[in-house]
């Protein structure tokens, strides 16, 4: 697919006009309780580390090709959806032409996705924390008293995992609408491929500090949600799920921040 979409697929793609920044944020904001109930179930389970080797051959990686290939015929990673697969090849990049331009406004697909930063910062940094949390008592009770329950894990990874891509590829959408906002600021920096002006443009710092403090706020409620519902979890615990939601959003805003950059470089193509 180096030269692109096909003019059949061109034109099976819609032309679809972002919302404004005050309506992305909003929708931004909407992803934050299911990231951080998910995050709080899978701190309630035990962490068998040897599923979440570095490497592509893990078998976190494998369980989530399987979901999908069969995510994929349910169109799940079609275009415009803003959902990208770790584990398959990913769509093709628009390229603007007289016959079909992209006007300040449109959706412009380019070439990135940063799925393997997300997967790179699970397994090296979250699941350290999430095993730290010395569940003894998981939600999945089995006979034997195993307190093992890999793919119940691996379920709520695979989960956990496409929120974050999801909520970091909107930034795809956050850039578009920015740029369209603000077409003579960001067109010279993009001509002059001036990644860092780009970012230094795009970057407001007082949204991130917002968004960390509602994932605070939030972690806090819905672990302690737990604790009051009867769950059997460490004393520790909401702690623990604050500690990580925290360290989830912090990256969650440095990769959205990285798409938002590498979507305007391409945004002229
Ligand atoms: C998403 C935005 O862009 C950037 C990334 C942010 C985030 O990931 O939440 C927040 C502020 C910006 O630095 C935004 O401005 O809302």
């Amino acid at each position: 697919h180096s030269l692109g979409p096909r003019n059949d697929e061109i034109a099976a793609r819609p032309d679809l006009t972002v919302p404004t920044l005050t309506t992305v944020r909003g929708i931004l904001s909407n992803l934050e309780a299911p990231i951080i109930s998910t995050l709080v179930q899978r701190s309630a389970l035990t962490t068998n580390p040897s599923l979440y080797q570095p490497s592509e051959s893990s078998p976190l990686l494998h369980y989530i090709h399987t979901q999908e290939l069969e995510a994929q015929k349910l169109h799940r990673f079609d275009y415009g959806r803003l959902e990208y697969p770790f584990t398959l090849p990913l769509i093709s990049p628009d390229h603007a032409s007289r016959a079909n331009p992209f006007p300040p406004g449109r959706f412009h697909q380019d070439t990135f996705s940063r799925n393997a930063n997300l997967t790179a910062f699970y397994t090296t940094t979250l699941v350290p924390l999430l095993a730290s949390i010395t569940t003894s008592t998981p939600f999945f009770y089995h006979l034997s008293n195993s307190t093992q329950n890999d793919v119940a894990a691996l379920t709520l990874d695979a989960q956990l995992l496409a929120l974050m891509s999801h909520r970091a590829h909107i930034g795809k959408i956050v850039a578009e609408s920015k740029f369209a906002a603000n077409v003579s600021g960001y067109t010279p920096l993009i001509y002059r491929r001036d990644a860092s002006a780009i970012r230094t443009l795009l970057t407001n710092v007082t949204q991130e500090e917002s968004v960390l403090t509602k994932a605070q706020a939030a972690s806090r409620a819905l672990a302690s949600a737990w604790v009051s519902a009867g769950a059997l979890v460490p004393s520790s615990f909401v702690a623990s799920v604050q500690g990580a939601a925290v360290k989830v959003f912090r990256e969650l805003i440095d990769i959205t921040t990285q798409i938002e950059v590498e979507y305007l470089l391409q945004r002229l193509d």
